[in-house]
């Protein structure tokens, strides 16, 4: 089975990923995770973000299994993130890693902006998660706090903000709902809640 999560910045898919994958035993891969690798590897290297030749050669060098979650998770890597993903020869660098990550023979959860429409088409269930900017602004500057980064909540809400308009609009493999994709908004569910909204829109789509 393979569920598609899509959604914008800091809406939950990740955190929903990983329960659902748990809860019916299968892989899963925060795609996110590897726009934010393709940018780091840049910002290490000392190239510009622009620079979409290099930012390809990152994207064919990368290595699912060696993501470090703490290196790529701050704010900085998450506006860099989206700017390398606009850029088709980063996208085609990464669609088979995808693919490939779910064609495993049991299945897989796999989120980010395109799976449902791009990566993972024909995936068995589709979800899209969002919630207001204001509460995922919320959500996601809580979780920066604990890491001990000193941003404010205005940044937060103003990288969002950049972040979801530049993934709407780009050219390639835009942000948006696929037609097929069950609409989730998380607005006023705490993680329990939006976990079980999601298993029932799995199960449902499944059955
Ligand atoms: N329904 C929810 N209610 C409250 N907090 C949530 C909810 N869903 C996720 N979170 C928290 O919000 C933050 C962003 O969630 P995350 O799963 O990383 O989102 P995304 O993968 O869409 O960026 C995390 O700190 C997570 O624990
Ligand atoms: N499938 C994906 C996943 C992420 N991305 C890009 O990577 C950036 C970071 O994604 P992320 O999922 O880690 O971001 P958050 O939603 O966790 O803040 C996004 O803003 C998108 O520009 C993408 O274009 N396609």
């Amino acid at each position: 089975m393979i569920v598609a999560i899509d959604g914008p910045a800091a809406s939950g898919k990740g955190t929903l990923g990983k329960r659902i994958a748990r809860h019916y035993g299968l892989a899963h891969l925060d795609t996110g995770l590897l726009y934010r690798a393709v940018a780091y590897q840049l910002i290490q290297a000392g190239k510009p973000l622009t620079d979409e030749a290099e930012a390809a050669i990152a994207a064919r060098k990368l290595d699912v299994e060696t993501l470090d979650d703490e290196t790529l998770r701050g704010a900085e890597m998450g506006a860099a993130a989206s700017k390398v993903a606009a850029f088709p020869g980063v996208r085609a660098a990464l669609v088979q890693l995808q693919r490939a990550f779910a064609a495993r023979p049991e299945g897989a959860v796999l989120d980010g902006r395109d799976i449902g429409t791009v990566i993972c088409p024909d995936a068995d269930a589709k979800l899209f998660v969002t919630a207001s900017a204001e509460e995922r602004a919320n959500r996601r500057f809580k979780e920066l706090a604990s890491r001990g980064d000193p941003i404010t909540f205005d940044e937060v809400l103003a990288d969002i903000r950049a972040r979801d308009e530049r993934d709407t609009n780009r050219a390639v493999s835009p942000l948006r709902q696929a037609e097929d994709a069950a609409l989730l908004d998380t607005t006023k569910m705490d993680i329990d809640a939006a976990f079980r909204a999601a298993v029932a829109i799995v199960d449902a789509a499944t059955s």
